[in-house]
């Protein structure tokens, strides 16, 4: 069974590598949605894989070092593109999440990736 939990940031970015003239070089911010996705029997006597809370909780650290932040100014986030944050979000919530399955990154309303560790 998989579950998720959706977590909402704001920050601002923009792509240092993209062709000249392209509107993204330009300093801009996005309401970023994250859906944290966990994979795993359902325990029988709790009825579920895990608490959304206990989710939420190992999250938490992650969300306070991106929201309200620009995000090019973190280490390991210098082309902020939606594949490279869901990547540099998996490789920090794995080791207290061992149970991960996927991590959505929405940069829009109509724009977005999925990461599932490869
Ligand atoms: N594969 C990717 N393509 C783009 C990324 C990305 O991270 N990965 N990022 C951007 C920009 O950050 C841009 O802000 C978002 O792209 P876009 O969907 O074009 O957003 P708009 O809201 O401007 O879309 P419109 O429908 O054209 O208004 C670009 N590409
Ligand atoms: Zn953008």
């Amino acid at each position: 069974m998989e579950i998720f939990r959706e977590f909402c940031f704001e920050a601002a970015h923009r792509l240092p590598n993209v062709p000249e003239g392209h509107k993204c070089a330009r300093l801009h911010g996005h309401s970023y949605r994250v859906i944290v996705h966990v994979e795993a029997p359902v325990d029988p006597d709790a009825g579920w894989v895990m608490d959304f809370g206990d989710v939420k909780r190992v999250f938490r650290p992650i969300e306070d070092q991106l929201d309200h932040y620009y995000l090019n100014e973190i280490p390991g986030l210098e082309n902020p593109t939606s594949e490279i944050l869901a990547q540099w979000i998996w490789t920090r919530l794995q080791p207290d999440l061992p149970a991960l399955s996927a991590v959505t990154v929405r940069e829009t309303c109509t724009s977005g990736c999925t990461y599932r560790g490869m």
